[in-house]
């Protein structure tokens, strides 16, 4: 098998996006008795082969989102509205046994802190084994020859070692990339990352998602990367969901994000990355600025430096724009009203 060579894609049976979500709300009960709504209507389509960003800053939602596309949302949160559609399955209204034969085979999601998350008393042959067991029905010593290859494809250093490593004896740098394996074993149709380098160092994140990226093209996958920097979305999107407190407020290609933002918020988080301090100056409200606004209006009306009276009283839709690019603002800043 070659470096990036995995096994083919599972056949794909609908036409059509290759996931649609549609006005979804997710809310979380708060022992105050007020919910904090998580989601707050995302519309999103990805098509096949598609690689789509969604970035936010801490708490705007992206992990909820990425758990109620896997049917996940951790109790008592709940898809309160819309739902999401996989290959054609109502993910939101599947039954446990029915998600669990599509997670890990056709949809899979790599998490940061893998380390944490792998078993410490089985090796990483048996992790990847097990999962090859499960859904592609290959017999002990076939998983174990297919282990193999993924841990080369996933570039691992002496990969026939490190079969029979535990998780405590791999560097976080291996760890991941065993958490990609496992992830890709079954070839998904779609692959969401959810911030999966953070806390590996600059170097090492850059290469595991350079890998990461050539692995779901070469398999024609589409994915889903969440993350907080900004700038892993330039180097390995197609298009850029910009989420804040629940909403996406932006969405567009990575070219035309990039050259032409839209949203106020969009242009901070892209400021807070750059280097010029008189550019953060001038998209920045000073916190003591950031007064409570009453309810009913633009979410981000307290932050923004552009906020007019309209944005104190209308909560602004999601307008599309031309060239596919959509934000929700009533003054966007190319000035498409
Ligand atoms: N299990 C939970 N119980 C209660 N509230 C939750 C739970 N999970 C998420 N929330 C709330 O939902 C909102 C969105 O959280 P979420 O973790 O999705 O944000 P995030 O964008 O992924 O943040 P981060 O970048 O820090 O991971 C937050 O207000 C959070 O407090």
């Amino acid at each position: 098998m070659s470096e990036t060579a995995l096994p083919s894609p599972n056949a794909t049976t609908t036409a059509g996006p290759l996931l649609s979500v549609e006005d979804l709300h997710v809310s979380f009960p708060h022992p105050t008795g007020s919910a904090v709504e998580a989601l707050r209507g995302i519309d999103l389509t990805i098509a096949r082969g598609e690689m789509v960003g969604v970035v936010g800053e801490s708490g705007a939602g992206k992990t909820t989102l990425a758990r109620a596309i896997l049917g996940m949302v951790p109790r008592p949160g709940r898809v309160t509205r819309g739902r999401v559609t996989f290959r054609g399955e109502v993910m939101t209204e599947l039954e446990d046994d029915a998600r669990r034969a599509i997670l890990g085979r056709d949809l899979s999601m790599i998490i940061p802190n893998p380390r944490g998350e792998l078993n410490p008393v089985l090796t990483v042959g048996e992790h990847i084994g097990n999962v090859l067991r499960h859904h592609r029905g290959l017999d002990k010593a076939a998983a174990r020859t297919a282990a193999l290859d993924l841990l080369r494809a996933v570039a691992i250093p002496d990969p026939q070692r490190r079969l029979d490593a535990y998780p405590h004896e791999l560097s976080g740098g291996m760890a991941q990339r065993v958490v990609i394996a496992i992830a890709l074993a079954c070839s998904p149709t779609l692959v969401i990352s959810d911030d999966a380098t953070s806390g590996l160092d600059v170097t090492v994140q850059a290469q595991i998602l350079d890998l990461l990226k050539a692995l779901i093209r070469a398999n024609d996958a589409s994915a889903i990367f969440i993350t907080r920097d900004i700038a892993v979305t330039a180097h390995f999107c197609d298009r850029i969901a910009v989420l804040y407190a629940g909403e996406i407020v932006e969405l567009a290609a990575v070219g035309t994000f990039f050259d032409r933002p839209q949203h106020p918020y969009s242009i901070m988080l892209l400021a807070a990355f750059a280097y010029s301090s008189e550019l953060r100056r001038h998209w920045t409200r000073p916190p003591a600025e950031e007064e409570t606004l009453p309810p009913g209006g633009c979410s981000f009306a307290a932050r923004c430096v552009r906020r007019q009276q309209r944005c104190l009283m209308e909560r602004p839709a999601l307008r599309q724009l031309p060239g596919g690019s959509a934000v929700r603002c009533h003054f966007p800043v190319g000035g498409a009203t």
